[in-house]
């Protein structure tokens, strides 16, 4: 694939991410604040994304001190990284992309270890949760291609 078509498909995938993560920013707040809130994605009690939002790991990935000014929501670490990765899109620089696979794989690092705590820990199927996951692999594998495309290109 074109250059072009890799920036088209991973600008697509950020923002699909960042939709997603404000969905979950939303759900989280509206749980915490209304007591007895149903989301769309609280299927069922083995299948709900509010009781995984406002866990003890729903903020500061669940490893920052208590009054840490990096104990914001896992979402908006999302959305921060999402934007990030559309800015360093629009450049179309090797070193550019390798910065952005450093972020990648931060990024599914931090995936691996959300989804242990969802499979192991709270027990629970979060649709919004593994769909960030999915959309992080898709991520990975673009900017794979993108790089390769690009050390072709200036060959
Ligand atoms: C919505 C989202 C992940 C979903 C979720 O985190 C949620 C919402 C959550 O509450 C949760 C609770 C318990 C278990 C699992 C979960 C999750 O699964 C986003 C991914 C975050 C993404 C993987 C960010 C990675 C950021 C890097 C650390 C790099 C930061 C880059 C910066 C410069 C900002």
């Amino acid at each position: 694939m074109q250059i072009t078509g890799l920036n088209r498909g991973l600008i697509a995938t950020c923002l699909l991410g960042i939709l997603i993560s404000t969905y979950a920013l939303y759900v989280e707040m509206a749980a915490e604040m209304k007591p007895g809130y149903k989301a769309l994605c609280d299927i069922s009690e083995h299948a709900s994304c509010s009781k995984v939002l406002t866990s003890k790991y729903g903020k500061g990935l669940g490893i920052m001190p208590k009054d840490s000014p990096f104990k914001l929501p896992n979402c908006v670490y999302g959305v921060m990284f999402y934007s990030i990765m559309i800015f360093l899109t629009t450049f179309n620089v090797t070193s550019v992309v390798k910065v952005q696979i450093a972020l990648s794989i931060t990024s599914l690092a931090t995936c691996v270890y959300l989804a242990y705590l969802l499979i192991f820990v709270l027990r629970d199927f979060c649709v919004v949760c593994v769909s960030t996951y999915l959309l992080n692999i898709i991520v990975a594998i673009l900017l794979n291609k993108k790089h390769n495309g690009l050390l072709t290109k200036n060959r």
